[in-house]
């Protein structure tokens, strides 16, 4: 193979990346911002992206004709223009699979920290509310065994939660989505509609892609559905939930927590509101970091653009 050009689009993608791609391209690197990556992507054979940046026709026609392969170091990719892509017939692969169990991780971390009111005991302690006058139904929370969990997208992260929870001893695990999946069978999971899921469950865990069609599919509507007691977790894209919706419902308390590793925007204004809010546990996107996960991504996504280059099939192609 010749010495393809590759940006890595993203100053602190780990260093396996680039030992695989050095070892056989010509590599460039530059930060995650718009300014830097379009001053240099023209002429560049692939690109290793990793931002929560628009990838769109803008920069495509920067980059020009020669463009091959795009990898992204991420399992999600809504900020990619996907359809372009496939019109330059420019091949474009992702990583799932190698995030699973982080991601999976962290909705547990967020099952029981919303349930078991983590925000609520942390602050009594520190403004000294914590007493033994506060008697047997002090920050009294929500069990997860006997539970019924419902999974929005069961795919590899929402398999792994499924997994995850059964340790816990749930009553039943429930699951939507485009159809019934043969990996739900194998896990005892029943395949129902959204809104069977929202009535029936104790536990809303989103782990769906971000599409045109799941876009803001938690809204007042689905909240008003959901029980009282019921908590709703979200470790796919902040852009899935209509968050003043969201606000809301956990304000008036017509559900009982949240769990949020996602939100809009990214990074949120330390003033927001969702902030102030001691039903609602929120970290900032951090599903897929550890050392290990954070590794893994980055190889696949170097050993997808190498073996696009080489003509030979992506391990985890999407076009
Ligand atoms: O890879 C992704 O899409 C993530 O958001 C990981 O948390």
């Amino acid at each position: 193979m010749g010495k393809f050009k590759v940006l890595v689009a993203n100053n602190t993608i780990p260093q396996i990346a680039h030992d695989l791609l050095k070892s056989e391209c010509e590599v460039r690197v530059c930060e995650a911002e718009r300014e830097q990556i379009l001053q240099n992507i023209p002429g560049i054979d692939a690109m290793l992206w990793s931002s929560h940046l628009q990838l769109d026709k803008e920069m495509l026609d920067k980059a020009g004709p020669q463009l091959k392969v795009i990898g992204t170091m991420s399992a999600g990719y809504d900020n990619i223009d996907v359809e372009e892509l496939k019109k330059r017939g420019i091949k474009f692969g992702n990583t799932p699979g190698v995030l699973d169990d982080a991601v999976a991780d962290i909705a547990v971390l967020l099952i029981l920290a919303a349930s078991r009111r983590y925000i609520e005991g942390r602050q009594a302690i520190e403004d000294c509310s914590w007493s033994h006058k506060n008697g047997t139904q002090w920050l009294l929370g929500q069990d997860v065994s006997g539970a019924t969990i419902g999974i929005v997208g069961l795919g590899g992260i929402g398999q792994a939660i499924a997994h995850r929870v059964k340790c816990f001893n749930v009553a039943k695990i429930l699951y939507t989505g485009h159809k019934e999946k043969p990996e739900g069978k194998a896990i005892g999971a029943e395949f129902v509609s959204l809104d069977a899921l929202l009535k029936n469950s104790d536990f809303v865990i989103c782990s769906a892609p971000l599409t045109k069609e799941t876009d803001k599919m938690f809204n007042a509507e689905s909240f008003s559905k959901m029980k009282k007691t019921s908590i709703f977790v979200n470790v796919s894209r902040g852009a899935l939930v209509n968050q003043p919706d969201l606000v809301r419902a956990l304000k008036e308390k017509q559900i009982f927590a949240a769990g949020l590793d996602v939100m809009t925007p990214e990074p949120l204004p330390p003033d927001h509101e969702l902030l102030r809010l001691s039903n609602c546990v929120i970290i900032p996107h951090l599903g897929s970091a550890t050392w290990k996960t954070r590794n893994a991504m980055a190889e696949r996504a170097a050993k997808n653009i190498l073996n696009a280059l080489k003509g030979e099939p992506m391990i985890s192609p999407v076009v």
